[in-house]
Order: C-alpha cells, then sequence, then structure tokens
C-alpha cells in the first residue's frame, strides 16, 4: 500500500480548504477521499472559516468521505473541544508539540493527523495516527504552495509505521510525479486547485483526482499522455 512502504496501490486524495458547499460538492463528485475544513488557525489564509460555518460544512460531508477538522490549537484541550463541538470524521492539526498530539490523540473521539515538516516527523511518529508532511510557515501553518522535500519524504514513507500524507505544492500538474517519487498514503492540495478570488476551480480538483489516483497506473503504461495539465 502507498504510504507503507510496501509498492503499489490506490493513492488517497485530500482537497483542503473547503469554504462552499458548491466547491464540497465538486470534490466529492471528483472522487476525494477526504476534505478538509481550516477554522481557528493563526496564519492569514483566505481558506480559514469560523467555528459555525465549519460545523455546516463538516455536517454536509457525506458518507464515506473523511471530513477533516484541520486546526492550530494552543493546546489539546483546545483542540478536544473544537472537534466535540464540530464533530469531523478526523483532527488535523498544526503546530502542537509532538506530547500534546499524544495527549490529543488519547482524548479525541476520531483520528489525529499531525502536520510537520519532513525534518520533525520522527519525533511525532508514536503521537498521531497519522502525519501530513508539509512546507510549514514559521507558526507551523499550511497552505503555503510550497513543495516539501520529496526524497526526504520518501524515506519517511519507507521507514515509518504510519500513514504518511504528502501535502505542500502539490496540483493537477506535478501530483503524478509527486506519487511515483514519494509513494504516499495519500496527497493533500489546498491553494494548487484554487481559482482567482477564492473558492476551488472544478477542473484542477478533478484533474488533480484522477492523476492521483492513476499514478501509478501509469507505471505500466508509460505511453499514456494523460499528463494532468489544466488551465487554472
Ligand atoms: O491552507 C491553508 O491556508 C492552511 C492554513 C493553516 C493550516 C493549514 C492549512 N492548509 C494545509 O496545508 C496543506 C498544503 O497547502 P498547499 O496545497 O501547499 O496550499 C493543505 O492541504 C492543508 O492541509
Amino acid at each position: 500500500m502507498p504510504g507503507d512502504g510496501e509498492g503499489p496501490g490506490r493513492t488517497r486524495t485530500k482537497v483542503c480548504g473547503i469554504t462552499r458547499e458548491a466547491d464540497l460538492e465538486v470534490a466529492v463528485e471528483a472522487g476525494a477521499d477526504a476534505v478538509g475544513v481550516i477554522t481557528d488557525v493563526v496564519v492569514d489564509t483566505p481558506r480559514d472559516v469560523s467555528p459555525e460555518r465549519a460545523a455546516e460544512l463538516l455536517a454536509a460531508v457525506p458518507p464515506f468521505v473523511t471530513g477533516t477538522l484541520v486546526t492550530m490549537p494552543d493546546s489539546a484541550e483546545a483542540a478536544v473541544r473544537l472537534a466535540d463541538r464540530l464533530e469531523p470524521d478526523a483532527v488535523q492539526v498544526h503546530g502542537l508539540e509532538p506530547d500534546r498530539v499524544a495527549a490529543l490523540r488519547v482524548r479525541a473521539s476520531v483520528p489525529v493527523l499531525a502536520a510537520v515538516d519532513a525534518g520533525s516527523a520522527p519525533a511525532y511518529a508514536d503521537a498521531a495516527d497519522a502525519l501530513v508532511v508539509d512546507s510549514l510557515d514559521e507558526d507551523g501553518g499550511g497552505g503555503t504552495g510550497e513543495t516539501t522535500d520529496w526524497g526526504r519524504t520518501r524515506e519517511l514513507v519507507a521507514g515509518l509505521d504510519l500513514p504518511v500524507v504528502l501535502a505542500g505544492g502539490l496540483g493537477p500538474d506535478n501530483v503524478a510525479e509527486a506519487v511515483r517519487t514519494v509513494r504516499p498514503f495519500a496527497v493533500d492540495v489546498a491553494s494548487g486547485v484554487e481559482r482567482a478570488g477564492g473558492g476551488k476551480a472544478a477542473d484542477a480538483v478533478r484533474a488533480f483526482v484522477r492523476s492521483a489516483d492513476r499514478a501509478l497506473d501509469e507505471d505500466d503504461n508509460p505511453t499514456s499522455d494523460d499528463t494532468g495539465e489544466v488551465e487554472l
């Protein structure tokens, strides 16, 4: 399975930073396995919504799609309170130290994903249910649009015994190469599938999911002309 270093399989996809029901629908119809709703973050981002709005969006996520709360809590307790209130299927935390992530994991009723950079990932390996390896800003926030060190992330996938999600600077044009290089459990995108002015670009979301989904098939089919390129 991708993400555990044991060879090919289906790569899951997460479309993050959903702010509108229409974009949620696009992601679900495109075949995304997970969607992310961002709230209570200390970074300035157009993808941040109020907790009330996050609760509405998460409630609209259909069965068999993982509605992920993405947040930057200052403590495990704050994250538990928010998750209890918003009732996501999973919670992704940024900027929380490993011992606090471990405390959150004990108390949360849903799986806990820790967003980390490649260098600090090993310190979180026993603390979380999965790691989101991203190119984070100095506060630990994501959505930077910058790629991570794929070679180092590939080593993490091969060496760690938990699912590794690759995030950071992905889009329809590079996700297939990222999947083939890193072999992650899942790929995660926010800014790479957006329209100018905000919201998701439906064609880009569809191309991203399709390209990630087919990336490993294409290993057996090098003549494929599906580059995943799309006009944003
Ligand atoms: O997207 C944001 O603005 C954001 C803010 C604070 C915490 C997390 C955030 N997003 C996460 O970062 C990844 C990668 O973003 P990008 O594709 O490089 O733009 C995104 O998928 C979210 O998990």
